[in-house]
């Protein structure tokens, strides 16, 4: 069992996500320590998951060598100032998967010259699935990178990117991605009701289907364009569905998609990160 003592600041959706991925993987629940102003929502992850509740920010960050930061971009200046002497005192690894804050303003509002490594994860880390970005700041080591990739990689796939900037698009392919991909089994499920299928059928063929698809793409030497074309037949339904779904601009639509995703991800380090 693994059992560096790790905290996480704040017990939201992705905290629930990194945190079930790891116990997946062999985290003793009893190393981990978690803090929330809700009691409610702390109660409910220590039910959850055996995790230990901390009883503020601070006193979870005291027991720890791993500090993960999993509030809203709009709470992080105030949640880092108020962990600064702490951080100070003790020197963890802080890891913040906050959505556009970057490095320098979190190290900033911690006091200067703190490890610290900025990624991008995703909630299929609760499956095991996750697909995370990272970035490690010029005070981080070697071993505290290895360190946060070791977390990370327990909970999927992890790569690190040189570029702090390129976190905005990490964020709007694939932090923001698998809702992107539920909309679309939705859209899928709707269309088959509404061809007559029921909707527990609509729902496992377009799950299942969605989950062959990417396992496919994954595990094939093809690309997803020859994939694509292996299915469609000339002359048959595939090809007047793609016909469809091309003549609707569904590849302009995800440019947007992922343009205004990526410019809100900078907003939000303009809007919340010029704090002093
Ligand atoms: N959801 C996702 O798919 C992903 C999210 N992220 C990033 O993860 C971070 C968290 O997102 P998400 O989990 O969705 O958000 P949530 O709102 O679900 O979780 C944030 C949690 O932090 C709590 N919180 C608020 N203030 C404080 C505080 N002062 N101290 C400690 N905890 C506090 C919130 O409590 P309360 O609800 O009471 O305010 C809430 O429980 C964001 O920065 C986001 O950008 C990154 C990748 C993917
Ligand atoms: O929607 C958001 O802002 C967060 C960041 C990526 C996924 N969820």
């Amino acid at each position: 069992m693994k059992k560096t003592p790790l905290a996480f600041i704040g017990a939201g959706n992705m905290a629930r996500s990194l945190i079930g991925g790891l116990i997946a993987d062999g985290w003793d629940p009893a190393s981990i320590s978690v803090s929330d102003p809700d009691p409610d929502q702390l109660a409910a992850v220590g039910r959850l998951f055996g995790t230990r509740s901390a009883k503020d920010n601070t006193s979870a960050v005291e027991q720890s060598e791993l500090v993960v930061l999993a509030v809203k971009p709009q709470v992080m200046h105030d949640v880092a100032c108020e962990l600064a002497a702490t951080v100070q005192a003790r020197h963890p690894l802080v890891i913040s998967i906050a959505a556009g804050i970057c490095s320098n303003d979190l190290e900033r509002w911690l006091g200067g010259n703190c490890a610290l490594v900025r990624c991008m994860p995703n909630t299929p880390a609760l499956v095991q699935s996750g697909a995370t970005a990272l970035f490690a700041n010029s005070a981080a080591s070697d071993d505290q990178k290895a360190l946060a990739e070791s977390i990370l990689r327990a909970v999927g796939l992890t790569l690190w990117i040189e570029d702090e900037s390129l976190l905005d698009a990490v964020t709007a392919l694939s932090g923001s991605g698998p809702a992107y991909f539920f909309l679309v089994i939705e859209a899928l499920q709707e269309a088959g009701q509404s061809l007559g299928l029921d909707d527990k059928t609509a729902r496992l063929l377009a799950v299942q289907t969605a989950f062959g698809a990417a396992k496919m793409a994954l595990e094939s030497r093809d690309d997803a364009a020859t994939l694509r074309q292996k299915v469609t037949s000339p002359g048959g339904t595939t090809e007047k569905a793609l016909a469809v779904l091309e003549e609707g601009g569904l590849r302009t639509l995800f440019n947007d998609a992922l343009k205004a995703a990526r410019d809100r991800s900078r907003e939000l380090a303009k809007q919340f990160g010029e704090k002093s």
